[in-house]
């Protein structure tokens, strides 16, 4: 009965003294699940004292290690912070060797020792504590409570604990989700609540680490498109990835299913059944609803941001960024457009990320359009679709258009300014009726999505120069959010710090000490996060392993502005701005030239946004840029 309440009763501390004293098999007394958890806990020592959590450096490389869980589990850890606070228990993220990763809530109803071996940083494995429910759920693979006296350690026995499991898309387990409190207070709604959680999250990280298409269905049509969907991932003609319902709905497991062809599981005119409903016939017969999409998750997305947390104590981006996510997920779920805008590479699209992550959407698609990217004459039938033959050069059968396939989810514009001006009126009236009309005519086409955008400029300056329109202006920025600048970020010490582990300096185990961290912290960063990843990526390249990186081991112009005087931040900025701008010009003429004029593959050579290239070839034609 792994999964389901087991009440304690006097009948525990009988097994128990039946097992521990007299080395019986206690399964005529317990639930199944804690008896063979008893039994493989049998070499753990059952008078161990609680453990200290690892050093800070070490559990930070760990939590690196999990980042794509993190990331995706922290709406789930936010919304049941609420749970746990109210009810009086902590909720806990654990990675897949039963390290907790992260703890909210409080653990004050525990003893001092004991609320320390809850905290980040210590492992829960049935290996180290014996039974207990973040170590017997991961072995056990199924969600399920441990009660009391049902913990293997006896100093755990004033403990309730209910934790699912959390699989990636084939299979392997990823971590555990656990809601723990005193035994009274934890209950089958709690293992409901973690159970749910749990599948939120592996829906989110599926979706997150697709490529190739995806594949959503589910017996009730409404429900595609939410966590309760199955899902499974075609990539390079092969099922790479299911999630737990998809299972279930084929009666396979993952050995079963996985890395089969698509052509002989989906049948031949799989590809052509992309953005529309089709029926799937499961085996038996009987047939349901499906929709195949592309991923639309880039390369880069999939392996890059996290969602930031912080163990106890310690600083991180977190503290900058995350008031205004809160702030922006409040105001987009109430459907009111969000407006992001910083300077350049002060991620923008890495927080509209992270908030169609955190938002009501997570569970739809998040489709990105870089609308400084798109030649002007290409930006309408990208964003709009268009229909068969509609124009000369059109694909034969029509394309549906990024609007449409951002329907359920999040549709984010980036360089949102840069729209020409006649199309700004069309997305008006789309932002205004939510219906599409595609190119060449035909049925408009209802659509639901929430609106992110993204600008580097300051739009009111663009609509008194007659160059952005008032009214959509006040559509896109129903709420608009201003990322600070890196050298005006108050926990840049935090980011840099991560950036450089993320840069390859924890796989080469460097250090780096602390006038590095502060000549790195002091410098203006014109290119702001971007700028300071590729300059780390430069630094961990030239280091050799187990080096301690020093200030004298940066770049020359960084640490000219540590050692300048340290007055404001832009008056020391001003010298390096001029020759800064001429060096970048010549350099992005260069990189053109050596990619025959080929803008994405400049910009890769370069590690820039392709739209600092289109805004540098717009400079050259004379077009004023955006301010
Ligand atoms: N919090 C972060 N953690 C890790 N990397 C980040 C973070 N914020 C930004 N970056 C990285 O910095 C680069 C720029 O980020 P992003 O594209 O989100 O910036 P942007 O403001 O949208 O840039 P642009 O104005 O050029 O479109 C990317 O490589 C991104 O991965």
């Amino acid at each position: 009965m792994s999964g389901e309440a087991h009440l304690p009763s006097i009948g525990v501390d009988q097994a128990r003294e039946l097992f521990f004293a007299q080395g019986r098999d206690p399964a005529p007394w317990i639930a199944p699940h804690i008896s063979r958890s008893w039994q493989r806990s049998r070499p753990v020592d059952h008078h161990v004292i609680d453990p200290e959590p690892m050093a800070l450096a070490l559990l930070s490389e760990r939590r690196e290690q999990a980042m794509r869980l993190l990331n995706c589990a922290q709406p789930e850890l936010d919304g049941l912070a609420e749970h746990a606070v109210g009810n009086g228990c902590v909720v806990i993220l654990s990675d897949a060797s039963g390290l907790i990763l992260e703890e909210v809530g409080s653990a004050d109803f525990l003893p001092k020792a004991e609320r320390i071996a809850l905290q980040p940083g210590v492992e829960w494995s049935e290996h180290n504590r014996g039974t207990n429910a973040i170590g017997t759920a991961l072995a056990e693979r199924e969600a399920l409570m441990v009660l009391g006296g049902e913990h293997y350690l006896a100093q755990n026995g004033a403990l309730g604990c209910a934790a699912a499991p959390i699989f990636t898309g084939r299979g392997e387990l990823a971590g555990a989700l656990d809601i723990s409190g005193e035994t009274v207070r934890v209950n089958t709604h709690a293992l409901g609540l973690v159970r749910m959680a749990a599948q939120q999250v592996e829906h989110r990280m599926m979706l997150a680490e697709a490529g190739g298409h995806v594949l959503r269905f589910h017996a009730r049509p409404a429900l595609i498109g939410t966590a309760r969907e199955g899902l499974m991932v075609i990539e390079g003609g092969r099922i790479v990835a299911a999630n737990r319902v998809a299972l279930e709905l084929f009666s396979r497991s993952w050995d079963g299913l996985l890395d089969l062809d698509a052509e002989a599981f989906l049948g031949a005119n799989w590809p052509r059944m992309e953005h529309r409903r089709n029926l799937l016939t499961l085996p038996g017969g009987r047939q349901i609803a499906m929709v195949m999409e592309r991923s639309n998750t880039p390369d880069t997305a999939r392996t890059t941001t996290r969602h930031a947390t912080s163990p106890p104590g310690m600083t991180t981006e977190a503290d900058d960024i995350q008031p205004l996510l809160h702030k922006a997920v409040r105001v987009l779920n109430e459907g009111v457009s969000v407006l992001v805008n910083g300077e350049t590479g002060s991620g923008k699209e890495v927080f509209s990320r992270r908030l169609h992550a955190a938002s009501r959407r997570s569970a739809g698609p998040f489709v990105a359009v870089d609308c400084a990217s798109l030649p002007e004459t290409l930006i309408e039938s990208e964003l709009f679709g268009y229909e068969e033959g509609a124009f000369t050069g059109a694909k034969r059968k029509g394309m549906a258009g990024r609007i449409r396939e951002a329907h359920g989810g999040v549709l984010f514009l980036d360089e949102i300014a840069e729209i020409p001006l006649p199309l700004q009126t069309r997305l008006l009236r789309v932002l205004e009726e939510r219906v599409v009309t595609p190119l060449g005519g035909g049925q408009g086409v209802a659509v639901d999505f929430d609106l992110v955008c993204a600008t580097h400029g300051h739009l009111p300056a663009l609509v008194e120069a007659g160059r952005f329109r008032a009214d959509l202006m006040y559509r896109v920025a129903g709420f608009t959010v201003a990322l600070p600048p890196l050298h005006q970020r108050g926990d840049r010490h935090a980011l840099i710090s991560r950036l450089f582990l993320e840069a390859g300096g924890a796989a080469k185990h460097l250090r780096l000490e602390s006038d590095a961290l502060e000549a790195l912290a002091a410098y203006r960063w014109p290119g702001n996060v971007r700028e300071l990843r590729s300059t780390l990526r430069a630094v961990v390249a030239l280091a050799d392993a187990g080096d301690s990186v020093t200030a004298a081991m940066l770049p020359a112009h960084l640490v000219g502005a540590w050692t300048s005087p340290p007055d404001d931040a832009t008056p020391h900025a001003l010298p390096h701005t001029e020759p800064l701008m001429s060096i970048t010009r010549h350099a992005i003429d260069e990189a053109l030239k050596a990619c025959d004029h080929d803008v994405a593959k400049a910009a890769r050579r370069l590690d820039v946004h392709r739209s600092t290239i289109y805004r540098h070839l717009a400079r050259q034609r004379g077009k004023p840029e955006a301010h």
